[in-house]
């Protein structure tokens, strides 16, 4: 499955300890990432994950442009609710889309946890089914 891991500068360690912890499950899918989170993931983990621009310079968007096409699974987005971001609309449009498409978000550890436990037991296998708007369909 292809998976979003994004995290708000305050939230950046409990990502990386969260991606740490289920770093045996994670191995096991696509991951996509903004700008920075990538790199911290990748720096401090053995996943690899494609980075996309920072969130602020767009990565959220990007990530967002993938959800329109129904090809993103899963979504970790632990964001900072004490911060204002200078890119909120970018953040509303990533949490809308997946609304939208009834993609399974986690906006916080807690919620991450639980959505990844499900993944390893084969809650989202009906993800699998989905058909992406370029015609292909998850293996
Ligand atoms: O701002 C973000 C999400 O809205 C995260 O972006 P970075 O991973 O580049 O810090």
């Amino acid at each position: 499955m292809n998976i979003a891991l994004i995290a708000h500068d305050q939230k950046k360690d409990e990502m990386v300890q969260f991606a740490v912890a289920f770093e045996p499950i994670l191995k096991d899918h696509r991951l996509f990432s903004t700008g920075t989170t990538g790199k911290r993931v990748m720096n401090e983990t053995n996943l690899q994950v494609h980075r996309y621009q920072s969130g602020p310079m767009g990565g959220d968007q990007q990530i967002g442009a993938m959800i329109a096409v129904n090809e993103m699974d899963l979504v970790l987005f632990f964001k900072d609710p004490l911060t204002a971001q200078p890119h909120e609309p970018d953040i509303s449009a990533l949490i809308r889309l997946c609304d939208v498409y009834k993609v399974p978000l986690a906006t916080n550890i807690a919620t991450g946890e639980i959505l990844l436990k499900g993944l390893e037991r084969g809650d989202l296998s009906w993800r699998n089914v989905i058909e992406k708007k370029d015609g292909t369909k998850d293996d």
